[in-house]
């Protein structure tokens, strides 16, 4: 039964925040800083929604028919839907985001598959729940009737659905232990019912409510079988019964609703939602018809939201024509497969040109969000009137994709032949037990060696020496002058500290992964191409488009100085090849899996050089080994095979007395504690501090038998752990498992912190390690 597409000009699932050139960055850490009002950082949100509505429907998305998301949020959006549901008072906003000197801020952790990060909300029994902040309805309201003069917007709000939103909350910390906040379905579903009645008597036509919890086993997994298909049927249940409401667009983004573990389509196809939206770019469409989607709207994700190479706008339009009869779908409707939060936000912000690392060609290969926006509206168009009307469009985008397919450097034949070549034996060191006694006595450190994670304080003298650097204002050697100053600097810190592994810390790295895709081939970087990573921190993604090669040591120089100052083991400090692949934009021409071997590679080539110039310790970071963990159980197993062999051949170039680290963070380790232990490191450090060691006897249970670091406090806050406390839980760590593969060192990198606490915490750190030591050495242990 056919029904009018209500989108037929194509529609986004959401667009990035942050602004064009980082407003709300600045609008945010101005407030913090207290240089600005609670008013001013209103007035600046307030413009930057109005001005992105406005820009949408000027690219070209419908103004008149909720086409257009209101997907803003001051911070991040699941802390707003704990505003608008009650759980956080919106008083409270910003302590819960970054805590205030005595409450902590709420966990954060990794949204999905996503280099991005929400804030936990925590739920008990009698945790407030009701509908209590119109933000939503309030944001409906002024770009639909502005009093600027300017042109109305009638949106479509966006907000967290109350399944995936109770399911990425965790339960408060006295909460009975067989509760659940799902428990609380019933009573968030009354709360969004009080939302969708206003929205609704506020004439907004349509609310998005995004569930992608739906599509992850990773979130899922624990739930008794039945029990989704069922919150799934009792909250749309209940809310299309909302007298007056809104139309409802339920959407299943990064990834496929259907899996081994379940069917989460054909529950919710059930309901009377009016809309689906499907991400058909990480997912597939259904091959037959799905009872119930007769009579609703599928919202077809044909275009990326979560990368960044042009659309194969022939290959969609093909698509998207044959999707109604294939589905049985009442219409389909042209979208993003998630919200376009992910890239930056347009690709008309950049030079192209080879001096600044972007070779001209990749400008048409890829496409930013607003480029995006024009890939939907022409299918939407291609869809309404037939591919005649978008012939040339379509002509456009087939012509990039080939000549990239062709265009030099995206095969390498010596980089395709070095990696066809790879055996076994390239991925295996010694035993550990030999590894482990020659590197004993190469370093000769003390029990319960104390370390960190790799950066010192970015502050804001580097920053500017690299912004002039980068401008031209200053040359090259006054720029390495600067860095090295700051290395002498951070390596006479930690040897006054009495810290036993040192680190240069990083001052030279902008970020992590950026700093090696500047200087590896096959990659390109921007210089505005900003994408929010949480509240006011963004990353510039890299985009990896060809076959990787190192042309030149990367981090040897900068390494090799710091040794230069001082008789301690100083770490090398590398980026791992499963995380430079997630925090980039990877071609997505060849499997993961192939690029993965190419950075590896590269990576091994440093090692050896690193250890060839005299380092004896070299940390290759994996944090985001977890991230890429895939949603569903079934493609679990083939990933961490891949992942873990990447980073086996990135570091088994090694020799036996080369101490491998890595560190891991912002993960629950339970579904990766296998791979960990596979990576075969030396050492390990995680974060645990906020879990209270919880790690280090999972790993035992496991057998895992080599170093571990237990992170033993959490860097993401300005707080200052007491040294007491730092000892209570070293204790426990080096009493729940052999003390002599225990490391002290903190959660994560300290390049977000400031000098004054790092420097305490780092003394109370050192402190504690002693403590506990001679409590060790007097128990004769
Ligand atoms: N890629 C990535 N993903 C990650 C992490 C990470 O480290 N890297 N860590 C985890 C948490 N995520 C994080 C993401 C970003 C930041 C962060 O600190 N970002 C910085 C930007 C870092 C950067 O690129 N810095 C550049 C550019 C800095 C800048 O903004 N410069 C000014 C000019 C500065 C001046 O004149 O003083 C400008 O361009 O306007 C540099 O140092 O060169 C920020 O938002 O402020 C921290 C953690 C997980 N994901
Ligand atoms: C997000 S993990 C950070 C690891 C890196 N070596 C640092 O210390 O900053
Ligand atoms: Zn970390």
């Amino acid at each position: 039964m056919p029904i009018v597409n209500p989108f037929p000009g194509g529609t986004i699932l959401g667009y990035p925040r942050i602004g064009r050139r980082r407003e709300l960055k600045r609008a945010l850490e101005a407030r913090w800083a207290g240089r600005t009002t609670d008013a001013d950082l209103e007035a600046t949100c307030r413009a930057l929604r109005l001005a992105t509505v406005r820009h949408l429907a000027g690219l070209g998305l419908d103004p008149a028919d909720g086409s257009i998301p209101s997907s803003f949020s001051p911070y991040d959006h699941v802390l707003d839907a704990a505003v608008t549901l009650g759980v956080v008072p919106a008083a409270d906003y910003h302590v819960a985001a970054r805590g205030d000197g005595t409450r902590p801020p709420l966990e954060l952790t990794k949204w999905f598959d996503t280099n991005y990060h929400y804030l936990v909300p925590q739920i008990g029994p009698h945790t407030p729940l009701a509908f209590a902040d119109d933000a939503p309805v309030r944001w409906f309201a002024e770009a639909a009737h502005p009093d600027d003069g300017g042109l109305p917007v009638v949106t479509r709000p966006v907000v967290v659905g109350p399944v995936t939103f109770l399911l990425l909350a965790k339960a408060a910390a006295d909460a009975p232990a067989a509760f659940h906040p799902l428990d609380r379905l019933d009573d968030a579903v009354a709360a969004y019912a009080g939302l969708l009645a206003a929205l609704g008597a506020t004439g907004a036509p349509w609310v998005q409510l995004d569930e992608p919890a739906l599509v992850a086993d990773t979130v899922t997994g624990h739930l008794p079988a039945g029990a989704l298909a069922d919150a799934v049927a009792r909250a749309y249940g209940a809310l299309t019964a909302v007298p007056g409401r809104p139309a409802i667009l339920v959407t299943a983004p990064y990834g496929d609703l259907r899996g081994t573990t379940g069917d989460h389509l054909a529950p919710l196809a059930a309901t009377d939602v009016e809309a689906i939206a499907l991400d058909l770019v990480r997912g597939t469409a259904p091959a037959g018809p799905v009872p119930g989607l007769a009579g609703k709207t599928l919202v077809a994700g044909l275009v990326d939201g979560h990368n960044v190479w042009r659309t194969d706008l022939a290959r969609r339009l093909t698509q998207a024509t044959a999707l109604g009869a294939a589905t049985g779908a009442g219409a389909v409707a042209v979208a993003t497969s998630t919200s376009l939060l992910h890239v930056p936000h347009d690709a008309d912000d950049e030079t192209w040109d080879a001096t600044h690392g972007r070779d001209p060609r990749l400008r048409d290969w890829v496409a930013f969000a607003d480029q995006k926006v024009t890939e939907v509206t022409t299918l939407a168009r291609g869809l309404a009137h037939g591919p005649d009307a978008v012939a040339d469009q379509v002509a456009a985008a087939t012509a990039a994709l080939a000549d990239r397919a062709r265009a030099a450097g995206v095969v390498v034949p010596a980089v395709r032949a070095r990696v066809a070549a790879l055996r076994p034996a390239d991925q295996t060191r010694a035993p550990y037990p030999e590894r482990a006694a020659a590197q004993a006595r190469r370093l000769r450190l003390p029990l319960l060696p104390t370390t960190t994670i790799g950066s010192f304080p970015q502050t804001r003298e580097i920053r500017a020496a690299r912004a002039a650097w980068t401008r031209g204002d200053i040359d090259d050697a006054a720029y390495q002058s600067a860095m090295r100053e700051e290395i002498a600097r951070v390596v006479t810190l930690q040897e006054d500290l009495g810290l036993d592994v040192l680190v240069h810390g990083e001052p030279e790295r902008n970020d992590m992964v950026q700093y090696f895709a500047e200087q590896l081939d096959g990659f390109a970087v921007t210089a505005h191409g900003w994408v929010q990573s949480y509240g006011s921190r963004c990353v510039r993604p890299p985009l990896l488009w060809g076959d990787v090669t190192r042309p030149a040591p990367l981090t040897v120089a900068w390494t090799s100085y710091a040794q230069s100052l001082t008789s301690k083991p100083v770490k090398g400090m590398l980026t791992g090849p499963v995380t430079i692949l997630a925090w980039s934009f990877v071609r997505d021409d060849q499997p993961l899996t192939d690029t993965a071997a190419q950075v590896a590679l590269a990576l091994r080539d440093e090692v050896t050089d690193l250890q060839a110039a005299g380092t004896a310790v070299v940390q290759v970071d994996e944090p985001a080994l977890r991230e890429l963990l895939p949603l569903r159980r079934e493609h679990q197993h083939a990933y961490l095979d891949w992942a873990v062999r990447a980073f086996r051949l990135a570091t088994a170039g090694a020799d036996t007395a080369t101490q491998i680290h890595t560190h891991l963070c912002y993960s629950e380790f339970g579904d990766v504690i296998d791979a960990i232990d596979r990576l075969d490191a030396d050492v390990t450090s995680v974060e645990a501090a906020r879990s209270r060691m919880e790690i280090v006897p999972q790993l035992d249970r496991a057998g895992y038998g080599r170093g571990i670091g237990p992170g033993v406090y959490d860097i993401h806050s300005p707080r200052v752990p007491s040294a007491g406390e730092l000892t209570e839980l070293l204790t426990l760590a080096a009493t729940s498992i052999d003390p002599a593969l225990v490391w002290v060192n903190p959660d994560c990198g300290l390049k977000t912190r400031g000098y004054a606490e790092t420097t305490q915490s780092l003394r109370h750190l050192v402190a504690a390690a002693r403590a506990v030591r001679s409590t060790l050495a007097g128990s004769g242990r």
